[in-house]
């Protein structure tokens, strides 16, 4: 399926029907007679139809509890700015408890609804769920055979969450022998990657990882075995395998009960992501995130008294402070050069916060930190709520040292916390999956929690003696470059970094080492603007040589 073709021809030549004909009578009107107000939605719909709008097929099931199935990929790609069309391969009787029954469509009728949709819609991504039966996994391999598309997302669908059966075992050879060569991706939960290689037991990373590769062997150009269903597993894991490598996508599992129709998701968010132009991996990355985020904002809503409820696609429509581009929004490259306000500094030199934010952007600072050890609650907060205003004009994020609370009201993007501090992995549960989480570390073991409890980088320090913070023992380049190696997260030097010596540190030359935090050297200068712009030039002239 990889081959881009062009969209083929029509089967039968396109007669509108009569009420068509009458909406939108053919064009008589001549371009130098300006346009009588009831013909301007007609050129408006002339106009709109040369937009290209991603277009995904699901093939598919209808749940009647619309938590997955059919109604989930529309409001999947929806959400995610995708049209979607639906040929609906069985109807199920299904809810928040189980499925109480499963009405197959005749193999006939589902031909008939692919020709409909293929032959006239410019689709550019096929994704499947429910295939019912082996006649029906045949009809959709003969179709997309004559009506080739860009891409083709296989979701296995055979056993659902509540334990029933949905394709029974007589698709398997013909998923094994037809689909699957087809396939760009084939996205098995732990059961189906189970079931696809003969009741195999998976319990493990590693099982999963040779799950993904014998399934390889089966044909698709990539596999992603799905660890939603992972027993004792703190981490929401899924294995990638693109044939060369694996990649385990690693998410936060949210304690919630509505988690129905995360995998048809997951496969439908991927296949509207490819459909906008994404390549295979930033799609499935940019799908997990979603169903992680999806899932975090509805943790707390009730449908159903079944064990397992549905969850809300169009949740960002709820939170207009939600952006979905705050998904992606931490970049590592940020840490560069990281300016930590300190209230009594910018005190000493009449400054207020926001002056002195302000004049570290203008000097090139890439991120900010409010660090108000000694500021009131509410003084903080209104100082805090103007800082995130200037942040974002300029697209710099900005985070609070410690304070979860002053981060949530003034919607700035994420926090910085210390040892002594709340934990990383409950400002996590707080701040939910979309915000920048930073934690101070000192040693390898600190690092690995870090990592652990859902962390976007850690600060590691003091690298220098410094007078910002009181009992800070110095770990020098030999405890930096230690922590740097061990580290899995991005790391941001800090403590007496200034002038003088940040270049120094940034030629050690340690990978993951993006960039250094500072304090004093830009804050307690008369001009910050000037001193961060000399820093900057200083980093980046080392960054150079390393
Ligand atoms: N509680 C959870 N928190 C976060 N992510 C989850 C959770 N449960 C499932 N996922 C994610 O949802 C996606 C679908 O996985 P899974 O539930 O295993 O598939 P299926 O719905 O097909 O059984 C995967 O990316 C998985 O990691
Ligand atoms: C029609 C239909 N298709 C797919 C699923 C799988 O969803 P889940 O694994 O979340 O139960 C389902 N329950 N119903
Ligand atoms: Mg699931």
């Amino acid at each position: 399926m990889a081959s881009v073709q062009p969209p083929p021809a029509l089967l039968a030549p396109h007669r509108p029907s009569t009420a068509a004909a009458l909406r939108f009578p053919s064009p008589t009107v001549s371009p130098r007679v300006s346009p009588s107000p009831a013909a301007r939605p007609r050129r408006l719909a002339v106009a709109a139809r040369a937009m290209p709008w991603p277009h995904v097929l699901t093939v598919a099931g209808s749940d009647s509890g619309a938590g997955a199935g059919i109604q989930a990929d529309i409001k999947a790609c929806a959400a995610l700015g995708a049209y979607c069309s639906s040929v609906i391969t069985a109807v199920t009787a299904q809810n928040t408890v189980g499925v109480q029954g499963v009405h197959a469509v005749p193999e006939e009728f589902v031909g008939e609804q692919l020709r409909s949709v293929l032959s006239d819609m410019s689709v550019d991504v096929v994704k499947t769920g429910m295939l019912p039966s082996a006649g029906i996994v045949k009809v959709l391999c003969e179709s997309l055979r004559k009506f080739p598309v860009k891409a083709l997302v296989v979701d296995p669908v055979m056993v659902s969450t509540s334990g029933d059966t949905l394709s029974g075992p007589s698709t398997l050879t013909t998923y094994r022998d037809e689909l699957f060569p087809m396939a760009d991706i084939v996205t098995p939960n732990i059961k189906e990657a189970s079931k696809l290689l003969g009741d195999v037991s998976l319990l493990t990373i590693s099982d999963m990882r040779s799950a993904a590769e014998s399934i390889f062997k089966l044909g698709p150009k990539n596999v992603l075995v799905k660890g939603g269903d992972m027993p004792d597993s703190t981490d929401a894991i899924d294995v990638f395998f693109d044939g060369k490598e694996f990649i385990e996508l690693r998410g936060l599992r949210i304690k919630t009960r509505n988690t129905h129709g995360t995998g048809c998701t997951l496969a439908s968010c991927i296949a509207a992501e490819l459909a906008k132009g994404a390549t295979m991996l930033r799609a499935v990355e940019a799908a997990k995130k979603f169903v992680e985020s999806a899932l975090y904002h509805s943790k707390d809503l009730v449908i159903g008294n079944g064990p397992q409820g549905p969850f809300d696609h169009l949740f960002s429509l709820k939170s207009p402070l939600y952006k979905m581009g705050s998904l992606h929004k931490f970049n590592p490259d940020d840490l560069f050069l990281y300016a930590v306000t300190d209230s009594g500094m910018n005190k000493k030199w009449g400054r207020s916060i926001e002056d002195a934010v302000k004049a570290a952007i203008e000097g090139g600072a890439t991120i900010v930190q409010l660090r108000e050890k000694d500021t009131e609650t509410r003084e903080f907060l209104e100082a805090a709520k103007a800082c995130v205003e200037i942040c974002r004009s300029s697209g710099v994020p900005l985070l609070i040292n410690d304070r979860v609370d002053v981060a949530l009201a003034s919607n700035a993007d994420g926090v910085h916390v210390g040892q002594s501090d709340m934990p990383a992995w409950e400002v996590r549960e707080l701040l939910g999956p979309g915000k920048i989480i930073g934690v101070s570390c000192k040693t390898p073991a600190q690092a690995e929690q870090a990592w652990k409890d859902g962390a976007d980088y850690i600060g590691c320090g003091g690298v220098f003696p410094t007078t910002t913070k009181a009992n800070n023992p110095t770990l020098g380049f030999e405890g930096l470059r230690t922590v740097c190696l061990a580290s899995k997260l991005p790391v941001v030097a800090i403590g007496g970094i200034n002038a003088g010596n940040a270049g120094s540190v940034m030629e050690l030359g340690l990978p993951n080492l993006k960039g250094v935090a500072v304090v004093s050297a830009l804050f307690n200068q008369e001009c910050v603007a000037t001193e961060t712009r000399s820093l900057r030039s200083i980093l980046m002239n080392a960054c150079c040589r390393s």
